[in-house]
């Protein structure tokens, strides 16, 4: 039986990695897969991972209908995978839960759950709803004080903001102005950044080395 599932963690855990593996390992037994995926860091059409592998995807805009571009492509499918499912909205997850059910198209999503004001995404709101399973990846990434990364912090200049539009494209570590850093939800609560906590502290005071 064909199932939705939604591969879910914080920024930078390795979701479009894993996303790639999965495509990879079922393309390699001969199943027919599309990707899609949505706002990518890399650009339009595409679907990238931080460890360099990056493929072409179909792009997700405010008009795409999965179950119109899916039902009618040249060929049967026989899974999807879906990239930052995050920014995709309630019906359009909804259309990929009917291709499931309807079609018996397995389909893999991937996405974060929360914004930088905790708050859930409206595409990870309705495929926490829908989904079979959600997987919360197995690989962990890290707070600046070594305990799990369970928030994501979107900072300016390496302060935490909690202002602003829920989508704004960026990475982490990037250096940019604008740019995301990963935090455990104390650190989060507090807005307790890389920048901030070693503009508190000594270095030779912190439990866990700060990054560079
Ligand atoms: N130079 C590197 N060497 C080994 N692993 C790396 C390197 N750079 C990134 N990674 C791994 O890639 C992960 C990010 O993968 P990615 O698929 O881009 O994440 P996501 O899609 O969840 O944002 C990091 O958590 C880390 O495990
Ligand atoms: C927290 C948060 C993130 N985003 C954006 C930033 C990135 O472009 C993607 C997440 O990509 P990743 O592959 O999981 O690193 O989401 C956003 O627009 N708004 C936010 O609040």
């Amino acid at each position: 039986m064909a199932e939705l599932v939604f591969f879910s963690g914080t920024m930078d855990c390795g979701k479009s990695t894993l996303a790639l593996q999965l495509d990879h390992n079922h393309a390699a037994r001969g199943r027919r897969g599309l990707i899609f995926s949505r706002d990518d860091r890399a650009g339009t059409d595409r679907l990238s991972s931080r460890l360099g592998l990056e493929v072409l995807a179909r792009e997700v805009t405010d008009a795409t209908d999965f179950w119109v571009d899916v039902t009618g492509d040249d060929a049967p499918v026989d899974y999807l995978v879906c990239d930052e499912a995050q920014f995709y909205s309630a019906g359009q997850v909804e259309q990929l839960a009917r291709l499931v059910d309807e079609a018996e198209i397995d389909v893999f999503a991937f996405g974060i759950t929360a914004d930088f004001r905790t708050r859930l995404f409206p595409g990870s709101a309705r495929l926490i709803e829908l989904a079979d399973r959600v997987e919360v990846l197995q690989v962990q990434s890290l707070c600046w004080c070594g305990a799990r990364a369970t928030h994501n912090a979107r900072t300016l200049d390496g302060r935490m903001v909690v202002e602003g539009e829920q989508v704004v494209v960026g990475d982490v570590g990037s250096g940019a102005q604008v740019a995301y850093e990963v935090l455990c939800r104390r650190h989060h609560m507090r807005r307790m950044t890389t920048a901030v906590a070693r503009a508190l502290a000594p270095a030779d005071r912190l439990s866990f080395d700060l990054p560079g």
